[in-house]
């Protein structure tokens, strides 16, 4: 029986994490969970997986949950969530909270000797050297859940790393993938939420929409897999039916296909490096789907992945920098404050003006991650 910890428990993979747990009782169990301010859906968690400690975002919230359940442990703020990542009991953390809110708990975690399956891809974009370093001093596995980082991870499995020629990460294009540049300049948030593939939360389905996500991507990449951004490509893939590939010295590419449905790698995380068959079961048919499609990706057309790969290789503070700006920007964007082209000149701004702090500490990272947060907002 693996016990688990759950950060953002309420949101899309935290949603689908728990539909995993669900579908294999005789394999996990819920000891903990974080979640932020949706109640409602932590009531019917507690009901319905009984976990032990919980925590969420508001004071407030914690009060009214604990005259609900007088016996639950109950937490809340900063210090809840690293509570939850930490909870005693829990052999594996599952971080599916957003932003890099998560970055403190996954170190806390680590220290803790914590397994973590890690999807929440902002906390290794703002400070990948800090998580990567504490979980080799820790002997800790950090295992992907990013669709793209699991495939590559699944393609990996028995090779040599010294014979990987590149890592292509697949794109969809997300939901403008078929616009020019100029016909954006008046797309509404309801247009962009609407990803062609996917159903996730709507800050990703933003980042897709500007191929931030991709580019936040390549830097997860880098860390995950410990490879120089040379070593990094971005083809676009429509369909999302190949989730990436490796390329090997030897020309051979291996690439992990399936149907677009996180709760796979999800669970390929938890089981890793057994597997367990898929709740619902249901497949891809290539014979139905006849046809993939393959394009280049341009830079000039999706600016977000350029600023992503000039960040990931100037290295030291760029993508924190690159990664605040974007939360705060899409933020803004989702709060109807901006326009969708906007996203991309802020963190362009942003970039710009900061000078590089090489190799930088925890709470250098906190720092310029919210001197940029304060900056945009002064903006807009
Ligand atoms: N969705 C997907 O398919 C994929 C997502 N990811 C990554 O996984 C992470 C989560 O994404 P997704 O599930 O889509 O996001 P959602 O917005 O759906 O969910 C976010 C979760 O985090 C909680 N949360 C948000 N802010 C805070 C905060 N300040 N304090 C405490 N809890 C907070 C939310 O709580 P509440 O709702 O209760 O307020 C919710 O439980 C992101 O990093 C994303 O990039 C990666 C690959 C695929
Ligand atoms: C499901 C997942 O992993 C997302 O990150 C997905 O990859 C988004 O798709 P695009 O960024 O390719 O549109
Ligand atoms: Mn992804």
């Amino acid at each position: 029986m693996k016990k688990i910890s759950l950060l953002g428990a309420t949101g899309s993979i935290g949603i689908q994490t728990l539909d995993i747990i669900r579908g294999h009782r005789e394999a996990f169990q819920l000891v903990a969970i974080s979640a932020g301010r949706n109640l409602d859906s932590v009531r019917k968690i507690i009901i319905e997986f009984k976990p032990e400690f919980v925590s969420v975002q508001e004071k407030v919230d914690c009060e009214t949950l604990q005259t609900e359940f007088p016996g639950l442990s109950i937490g809340y703020g900063p210090s809840g969530i690293e509570e939850a990542a930490v909870y005693d009991k829990a052999d594996i953390l599952v971080n599916a909270v957003l932003g890099s809110v998560g970055l403190s708990p996954t170190l806390k975690a680590i220290q803790a000797g914590k397994t973590i399956a890690i999807a929440n891809k902002e906390t290794l974009v703002t400070a990948g050297h800090l998580v990567m370093e504490a979980a080799i001093q820790h002997n800790v596995p950090i295992l992907p859940v990013d669709s793209e980082h699991s495939a590559i991870f699944q393609a990996l499995q028995g090779e040599q790393a010294k014979n990987i020629e590149q890592l292509i990460l697949t794109a969809s294009g997300g939901s403008f993938r078929d616009r020019k540049r100029e016909e954006l300049k008046n797309v509404t948030v309801r247009e962009a939420l609407n990803h062609p593939n996917w159903s996730m939360g709507a800050k990703i389905t933003i980042d897709s929409a500007t191929m931030m996500n991709k580019g936040l991507e390549v830097i997860e990449a880098h860390w995950l897999f410990s490879l120089p951004y040379e070593k990094i490509s971005v083809v676009l893939h429509k369909e999302s039916i190949i989730h990436s590939m490796v390329e090997f010295h030897d020309t051979s590419i291996i690439a992990q296909l399936g149907t677009p449905d996180m709760r796979v790698p999800i669970q390929y995380a938890l089981t890793y490096p057994d597997r367990m068959p898929h709740p619902t079961g249901s497949r891809l048919s290539l014979a139905q789907i006849g046809k993939l499609h393959f394009r280049e990706m341009d830079f000039d057309r999706f600016r977000c992945l350029k600023f992503a790969y000039d960040a990931g290789m100037a290295g030291g503070t760029m993508p924190t920098v690159l990664n605040a700006a974007n939360e705060a920007a899409v933020a803004a964007f989702l709060e109807g404050k901006i326009t969708f082209l906007q996203i991309e000149d802020l963190i362009e701004r942003e970039l710009h003006k900061h000078t590089i702090i090489t190799n930088p500490d925890l709470e250098t990272i906190q720092e310029i991650d919210e001197q940029t947060r304060k900056s945009v907002l002064s903006l807009i």
